[in-house]
Parts: structure tokens; sequence; C-alpha cells
């Protein structure tokens, strides 16, 4: 659905008043919905027979339209599902219930004093830590803070205690709100923090609530360009970052997204990505977007639930069930343990996991390169090209290969609406072919956490940010993704070579089924291009039988010289059981390198 229709939803739902001028193209669109600014509301006498909605100040605000549309859709459609998890449904009526009564328990805490004394029953962007596992709880828990006036800061449950410490520290973290699952570890780390700690309460999921949201107060100034989240980056680069996003940032991502993938209010999303990092305002911007969608959580990434929870939407009859999932998005590695996980079923049970992931709308796949071979496998099996494409937590998603249209594999696609990319070289120009990708969007993250030097350094003058990432545009003029410049790019005897393009060969050999390739030192070259190897576990086992390795360097070089440049062959090869990858599946290069560098 297009923006245009987007606003025009949002008439007919009432959030937006008719007399407001339309605008006339889809970026203007983004821009309008930017120019809504401060805002004082105050919902009463709300329930679920009855709403009014009175809006004291004619400026809008995009909180404003936010709340508006929670409590809108709680009110008309009470039985409407927001989220469903551990086979349980809760409404929108619910979650909102649920925020209103963490916004009310923030306000009554004992926080506003320190951050901003003028201002009552509002947290004045105090920053609140908020920790639980992919939950309702965890989404009321956010809208809470934003009711109340606070900075929701994720805390991700990943998180050793050293680097939860540097986060509550860095963003002066005075409160915690986690689930009762957690709350042993967050009262050590609020103990040693001088932190308040609060127990999220858990969002109800039993009958329709009727349960009215009187008075639910939000009479404060928020303006779109004030701090919403922020994201402490996973430290791949160096000490983690906190990344600040603003309403208006997290609004522009949402209107991004609808216009480029089709998000429509049939949509059902399974949701099994980590809360933490990038995905929460992917997730975020899912829930936002008209706020009648569904997400529905499975906190661990599951092989067989995945394709059981596929072959429950569409069964064999090919009839689709009321909560099909219809939407599906996922790292590199889940789409391969998937298709390890088909190839072990049986024919028949392969038949009918098949048929049902290929019913399916849209399935994509982002966070690190996508292999070739796995994109091409999963297209024989469920007959969905993935939709491969490229974000960061600094502006979330910058581009994409088309919903409609050519899918490259290989490549990240275009970028998104109302997105701006350029290539700069080394040199200071910005007509290289191969340079590092600069960003600038709508979406864009407002500044590093108290560190302006960092943030500055970030950026070229016209406001484009660096991605740190080395990138090219291909023929078709799709962009190529070619790894961060700190340990995806090896310089090898005067090359610069991407190590995704040597792992995305090395996959097409049969006996590799994961692979990291980067550039370790080397005294005549400067850096030598080496392999880590994962075989495949049959084809190991028979080479163990005849007393060989599983593959070695000279039947490696051999296959390769067909495929790559002599300088771009692997001159090591190191044969792992795994690799070590974080939560996101990505492996930590710089981290591995440093290790095998010092052995
Ligand atoms: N489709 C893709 N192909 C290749 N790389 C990708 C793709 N999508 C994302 N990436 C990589 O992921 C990075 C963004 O991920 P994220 O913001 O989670 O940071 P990170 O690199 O994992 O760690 P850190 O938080 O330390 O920066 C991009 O800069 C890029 O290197």
């Amino acid at each position: 659905m297009g923006v245009f229709k987007t606003i025009n939803h949002m008439f007919r739902l009432g959030v937006l008043p008719y007399s407001t001028s339309c605008p006339c193209s889809s970026y203007s669109a983004v821009r309008f919905l930017h120019s809504l600014t401060s805002f004082s509301l105050k919902v009463s006498n709300f329930s679920t027979s009855q709403s009014r909605l009175l809006y004291p100040d004619t400026h809008n605000s995009i909180l404003m339209e936010l709340v508006k549309k929670v409590v809108h859709r709680g009110s008309t459609a009470p039985q409407s599902i927001a989220i469903r998890s551990d086979k349980t449904s809760h409404t929108y009526h619910q979650l909102i219930l649920s925020a209103k009564n963490i916004s009310n328990l923030l306000a009554n805490a004992d926080i506003k004093s320190v951050n901003d004394p003028g201002q009552n029953n509002h947290l004045g962007g105090a920053r609140v830590g908020i920790v639980a596992k992919p939950s309702p709880e965890f989404v009321a828990g956010v809208l809470g803070i934003w009711f109340s006036g606070g900075v929701a800061v994720p805390l991700a449950l990943s998180y050793p205690e050293a680097e939860l410490l540097h986060v509550m520290n860095d963003a002066d973290i005075t409160m915690i709100l986690s689930t009762e699952d957690h709350q042993e570890i967050m009262k050590a780390v609020a103990a040693k923090t001088s932190a308040q700690l609060s127990l999220l309460p858990a969002v109800s999921s039993t009958g329709v609530d009727h349960t009215s949201l009187q008075e639910t107060e939000v009479s404060h100034a928020i303006s779109g360009d004030d701090p919403a989240l922020i994201i402490y980056t996973s430290g791949t680069t160096g000490k983690p970052k906190g990344v600040v996003h603003t309403h208006e940032g997290i609004l522009a991502q949402v209107q991004m997204l609808a216009d480029a993938w089709g998000y429509t209010s049939d949509d059902q999303f399974l949701h099994c990505l980590p809360l933490h990092h990038i995905h929460i305002l992917c997730f975020l911007s899912i829930m936002l977007l008209f706020l009648t969608t569904t997400v529905e959580f499975m906190p661990k990434f599951s092989v067989r639930g995945i394709w059981q929870r596929w072959r429950e939407s569409y069964p064999k009859d090919q009839t689709k069930t009321k909560d099909a999932i219809t939407v599906f998005t996922g790292v590199p590695t889940m789409y391969t343990r998937l298709i390890q996980g088909y190839e072990s079923m049986d024919p028949e049970l392969q038949n009918a996991c098949a048929t049902a992931a290929s019913q399916l709308r849209l399935m994509m796949c982002g966070s690190s390169a996508l292999p070739l071979p796995v994109m091409q496998q999963w297209e024989s099996i469920t007959g969905h090209l993935l939709l491969e494409r490229y974000g960061m937590t600094e502006f979330v998603m910058a581009l994409s290969n088309p919903l409609h249209g050519k899918r490259k594999g290989g490549t990240v696609g275009n970028p998104l609406p109302g997105v701006q990319a350029k290539i700069l070289a080394e040199d200071g120009s910005t007509d290289a072919e191969v340079g590092e990708l600069c960003i600038k969007s709508p979406s864009l993250f407002k500044e590093y956490w108290k560190l302006p030097e960092v943030t500055k350094e970030s950026f070229i003058d016209d406001g484009f940010f660096k991605t740190g990432d080395a990138a090219r545009v291909d023929e078709d003029g799709y962009y190529v993704i070619l790894g961060r410049t700190n340990a995806d790019i090896m310089k090898v005897g005067g090359y610069k070579l991407s190590a995704l393009e040597i792992e995305a060969v090395l996959l097409e050999h049969p006996t590799i089924s994961e692979c990291c390739v980067l550039g370790l030192p080397d005294k005549a070259y400067g850096e030598a291009v080496s392999a880590i190897v994962i075989p495949d576990s049959e084809i190991k086992r028979k080479r163990y039988e005849e007393l060989k390795p599983a593959l070695t360097l000279e039947e490696l070089s051999t296959w390769a010289k067909e495929k790559l440049a002599p300088y771009k062959i692997p001159t090591r090869l190191l044969l792992w059981e795994s690799l070590p990858r974080n939560a996101m599946g990505k492996v930590n290069k710089k981290e591995l390198k440093k290790t095998l560098a010092d052995q």
C-alpha cells in the first residue's frame, strides 16, 4: 500500500483531519508526516463501546498519530490481534492498556526529578532500560516509555554483565523495566548502577477486555526530532555506541517499508530474530505500520517450529487458515538451517512443507550477504526468490531488491523511496566505481549518544552517513556490498579483495557447507587470503573413512582456478566444526582475525 493509501487509510480511521492538505508524492507525504511536530493529547473516557479523542493542540505529532491509531484500533476492533506469542493472542486493546499501566508506573517513579524537574508526570527524555524477550511485554514497555516522555534503551539479553554496565552508565539509565525471567540478573545490574528496577506487567490475554482507557494523559511536548530509542551497536567495530533514533525517523522508516515491500493490513509476520539491534526497529516499523497487522513471535529460532507453522498456515488441501503467516524475514544462516531441516525430512513431509512455504506472500533476507547457492536452493524448494536487502542500526533499511521487478542474487538492489546512496572513493571523489557506501535517508539516526566527535566524523559534508561498508554498482545499477572496509576488505600484495566475493564462490564447492574468508598477516603479501571451511558432514564422514581430510588446500586451489583470479585463491585453509556466530548469525571477523593472528 502506498503512502497515499496509508494517508487515506488514516483519514478513514479518523486519525487525520480531512482538512489536512494532501501531499502529492510519496516523498512529500513522508515529509508531510515529519512536519507534524509538538503535541499535547488527552484521550479521555475511552472504552470499547465509546471513544472520544480530544486534540487540544492543532499541531499533531508523530507520537500522537501513533497513540491515536493504537487507541482507535483498540476501540473499533477490540478483538483485533496485535501479537501472538507462546500460542497466546493479545489484542490491540490489551496492548494499549498495558502500555498505559507502564506509563503510569514510570510517571509515579522517582526518575523525573533527575532528568527534568520542571515537568510533572513527564520523563523529559529520561532513558529507561528495557529487557525482555520478543514478547507483547516488550512492545507494551516501549509504548509505555514513549507515552510517558521517556527514551527506550533495549538491553540485549545476550550482553555479558560488563557490557550491560557500560550501556547503563553510558545512557545514564536510572530505571530498568524487566520481565520476571530476567529479574535476578537485572537486580544485580540495577544495584551496581544505583538504578531502580520494575517488573513489566504481563499483557493480559484472556477474553475481551472492557476496561476503559480513561484519562490516558500524554500531555507534554514531544517533537519529531526528540529521541525515541537508543540502540547500542553490537560492538563488532569497536565499543558499543548508542545510536539515537528519533520519533520522526522511525515513522519515516515505516512509510518507506510500507511503500517498498507492499505491506498491507492482511499481513501476518512470523518474527524469530532477536529483539535487539536493528531488528527492534524493523519490528517496531511493522507494528506501527497501520497497527492493523499481526506479529507472531517465535522467541527462539526453531527449524522444525518454522516449517510446522507454515504447514499449519497452509494445510494440505491448499486452504489458508485465518491466522496464516504471510511474511517471513530471516538472516542467511536461518535459510541454510531451514534447507538442512528440509533435506532431512521424508518426501511426503517435504512436499507439504514446500507447498505451504510457496504460499507466503513475501520472504526476505538481510543482515549479512546471502550466498547465491542458498538463494538458488531456496527458490528450487519453495519457489521464492528471496528479496535481499541491506540495512544497518544507524538507518534501519536503505537498499532493497524490488518487490516487483528483477531481484538479483549477490546484490542488495537499489535505494528505497526517499533514500540516496553514493560511493565515496579514498581520494574523496564520489564518482568512484568501488568505495565506501554513503547513505542519506529520512530514517537516519540523529547522533551517537554523547559522542559528538564520532558523530561528526561519520558524516560527509552533505549529510551522507559513511557506512563503513565497501560497495560497487553493477551493470544494471544494482548495489553490491563488498563488506566491512575494516574486516572484509583484504589487502593482498597490492590488491584490495572482497572476502564476501570469495566466500560466495567457495560456497559453490560441494564439500563446503559454510565458510569465512579473512586476511591473515603475511610477511610477503601483507595479508594472505585465508579460508575457514565447515565441510559438509556426509562428505567429511566418507573422506574420513578413506583416511583423508574433508578437503585439502591443493584440491581447493585446483577447483578455484576455474572460478577465481589467481590472487583471490585462498592460500591458507582451516577446517573447523563450526563458525563462531553471534545471535544474528554473523561472524565477528575483527575478533577472529586477532585471535588467529595471535596464534
Ligand atoms: N544484505 C547484506 N549483505 C551484506 N552485508 C550486509 C547486508 N545487510 C547488512 N549487512 C552488513 O551488516 C551491517 C549492519 O549490521 P549492524 O548494524 O547490525 O552492525 P554490525 O556490523 O553487525 O555490528 P556493529 O553493531 O558493531 O556495527 C552492514 O554495515 C553490513 O556490513
